[in-house]
């Protein structure tokens, strides 16, 4: 069967927002224009498209990215959602790492809040070719002009409108087309029907400016164009519209639109420019991994001819397939019923069903393309991440980057038949979400999870609940704390056993040094002249990594150290892998008590916006909170408060916040880095485990 969609014809599109920009109903206007949709779900009567999980409805909020798929001017677009709450970042970097460009809402009003930011900054580090829609211009306080500036000051994105508003709040009628040099007017509130007019009269001076700097822009990246506009030739609509897409696709610049998705004004423009300007899969350079075991470096071009190359970005479980894993195609082709091989996990993997996952229903597919993001049914062992490739030319894609979470709470089942559950039921979710994390505690035997946040784990317990029918009590949020070393230090570790049968011997020597922050860990093998055979290596880095699970100062993992594996001994006879992996954790432990381990915790970035009036109050109660205040500013009329807090600190802090300025204050926080927790506070810390 032949491909529907040429590749050129193919969109794969992220709608990136902080919370409440208007993102879910921007993409419920796109779905019922291009007409999968037939109804208009609004997100607050719960009714929405986008939002399948059923506690996404209730907190109405975007958690999970699904893509969906839609059609537009013989154009496949599949739409990747990305939440814009903090907590789940990850789902944020998962889907910009697969999609190919991506649309910015913001807030006619609340313009690039602080998690636009955040996100906006992720999408530079994937160099995502972007453009701008500008929501909610009917909303009373709009202001396009203001947050075209914020864009430029805020978040460097060189903003260059292509559109211009006509009226705003409840007068805003339509957009200035400054390509076309028309006007696209709506006719009534709702936006039923539209006319393309003249521009009017008291805008066209306004419209002539701005195009000139459209053009200016444009000639900045585009030589050819750059002659024509010098030399006063004809420039047509063509022109700039391969001007303005030659400067997205450089990531020069950001063309802007505006409109209001909920009124249904200015939506259709935005399927326009996504068509227009963003990137087919062939516009974006291939992409980039390594072959197995040889370690070369290789690319992967967009092309059906090319060996099978696809990264499963999401895992969901699906209440009727069971566990559906998303996955985008970067070359060749993949039959359903076929074999692939996951070149992460190195084993091979048979592919149940293929499915193309559109707003409200799924469609069956035989064989998915280059290009292609679909979801497969029945691949085990894969999670998020992984690279499904073909086995005669395997391949490993670069892969995502998580984050570590920073917050734990101890889960304990209520009954008997729970616990068989849990067990199982975190395993699902952890495979799901990379920045989920189980573990034991050593000591007390409970099972602690660790998130992105209180929200993020909030969810995980509502899901254990809901989905796999786990009762459980739930401990009180912890900070996730690590510990790690500030100076070198040399250790030994000996393990030898010669009571009866065969003995045990395992000797190494090692010394730790610490590594800057988000180093992780590095072991290096110095061992010359096999005074520790090859073969014990492996066992000793094991050893070293399964000591740093649990620090010695209050049990918690260790981070950012190097160990250099110096020398050893062995035993023709005893030695054994066990026996070397002893050895490495002896040494390990000896090591870090010399090395003046220290306790880390995490600090937040917080911002409070509050009325000036509260801010004396805001920032006294910070400073109870060890906060170091970073900067303060003015936006608008209120202030605003810049700030480094431990978490430890912040808890209940949303509570405390509200009552101090009588509910008129807000902030936002995210991780920020792991600092060292202060001498008197650290013993405490110590003292209660
Ligand atoms: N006045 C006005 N309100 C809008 C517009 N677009 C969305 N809204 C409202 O803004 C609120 C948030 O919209 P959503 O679409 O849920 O925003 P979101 O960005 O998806 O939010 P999350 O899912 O929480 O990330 C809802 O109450 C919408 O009805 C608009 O153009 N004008």
């Amino acid at each position: 069967m032949a491909r529907q969609f040429p590749l050129k014809r193919t969109r794969n599109i992220g709608i990136m927002a902080h919370i409440d920009a208007g993102k879910t109903t921007a993409t419920e206007r796109i779905l019922f224009y291009t007409g999968r949709v037939h109804k208009m779900g609004e997100t607050h009567d719960g009714a929405s498209q986008m939002d399948w999980m059923e506690q996404e409805q209730e907190r109405g909020i975007t958690i999970t990215s699904a893509a969906t798929t839609c059609q537009w001017e013989d154009h496949r677009i599949n739409i990747i959602d990305t939440p814009g709450h903090v907590d789940f970042t990850v789902e944020v970097e998962r889907s910009l790492r697969v999609l190919d460009g991506a649309i910015g809402v913001f807030c006619s009003v609340g313009g690039v809040e602080p998690q636009s930011e955040t996100v906006w900054r992720q999408a530079d580090r994937y160099n995502v070719p972007r453009i701008a829609f500008i929501n909610k211009m009917d909303r009373t306080g709009a202001d396009f002009y203001n947050v075209v500036d914020m864009m430029d000051d805020r978040i460097d994105a060189n903003p260059v409108p292509i559109q211009l508003p006509i009226g705003k709040e409840e007068k805003f009628k339509g957009v200035i087309d400054i390509v076309n040099m028309n006007a696209i007017v709506y006719d009534d509130e709702l936006g039923v029907d539209y006319e393309i007019e003249e521009i009017p009269e008291d805008l066209v001076d306004q419209a002539e400016e701005y195009r000139e700097l459209l053009l200016e822009a444009i000639a900045d990246v585009d030589e050819e164009f750059m002659m024509k506009y010098l030399e006063g030739e004809e420039i047509t609509v063509d022109d700039i519209q391969e001007g303005i897409r030659q400067g997205v696709l450089d990531n020069a610049f950001t063309p802007v639109i505006c409109g209001t998705a909920l009124k249904n004004k200015g939506v259709q423009p935005i399927l326009d420019a996504v068509v227009d300007y963003l990137p087919s899969p062939v516009d974006i350079p291939p992409v980039e991994g390594i072959i197995p075991r040889t370690e070369e470096e290789a690319v992967r071009p967009a092309d059906d001819d090319e060996p099978f190359a696809a990264l499963a970005f999401k895992i969901m479980t699906d209440p009727y397939v069971g566990k559906l894993a998303f996955f985008r195609v970067y070359s060749g082709v993949l039959e359903a019923g076929s074999y692939v091989y996951n070149s992460t996990k190195e084993e091979k993997e048979r592919v149940g069903r293929i499915l193309q996952m559109h707003a409200n229903h799924r469609e069956e597919r035989d064989e998915v393309y280059a290009g292609d993001l679909a979801a497969a049914v029945g691949l085990k062992s894969t999670s998020t991440g992984d690279t499904l490739c073909d086995a005669d030319d395997p391949i490993i894609l670069e892969s995502m980057e998580f984050p570590e979470p920073v917050i734990s709470v101890a889960i304990e089942p209520k009954t008997q038949k729970d616990q068989d559950k849990l067990g199982q039921a975190l395993q699902s979710l952890a495979e799901e979400d990379p920045t989920f994390q189980v573990r034991s505690d050593e000591e007390t035997g409970q099972t602690i999870i660790s998130g992105m946040g209180e929200l993020h784990l909030e969810v995980i317990i509502d899901r254990l609940m809901r989905e796999f029918s786990v009762e459980a009590n739930v401990g009180q949020p912890q900070v996730a704390y690590r510990e790690t070393i500030k100076r070198k230090a040399e250790a030994e570790g000996k393990f030898i056993r010669q009571s009866g049968g065969r003995g045990q011997y395992g000797h190494a020597i090692i010394e730790l040094e610490p590594l800057p922050a988000g180093g992780g860990f590095e072991f290096e093998d110095n061992i010359v002249g096999g005074s520790i055979p090859r073969d014990y290596i492996p066992a000793v880095e094991d050893g070293v990594e399964e000591a740093m699970e649990n620090g010695v100062l209050a049990g918690y993992p260790m981070v950012d150290i190097k160990v250099n594996l110096n020398d050893g001994s062995y035993h023709d006879v005893d030695s054994s892998e066990m026996a070397f992996k002893v050895a490495g954790s002896m040494a390990f432990r000896d090591g870090v008590k010399k090395a003046n381990p220290v306790l880390l915790e995490p600090i937040m970035e917080v911002e409070v916006v509050t009325p000036e009036e509260y801010m004396g109050d805001v920032i006294g109660d910070l400073n109870s909170r060890r906060a170091q205040v970073e900067g303060m500013e003015q936006r608008g009329n209120a202030k605003v408060i810049g700030a480094n807090v431990p978490l430890s600190e912040m808890f209940g802090y949303a509570t405390d916040l509200r009552s101090k300025t009588q509910g008129r204050a807000n902030y936002v926080m995210q991780f920020g880095h792991y600092g060292e927790v202060p001498g008197n506070i650290a013993k405490d810390i110590m003292d209660e485990e």
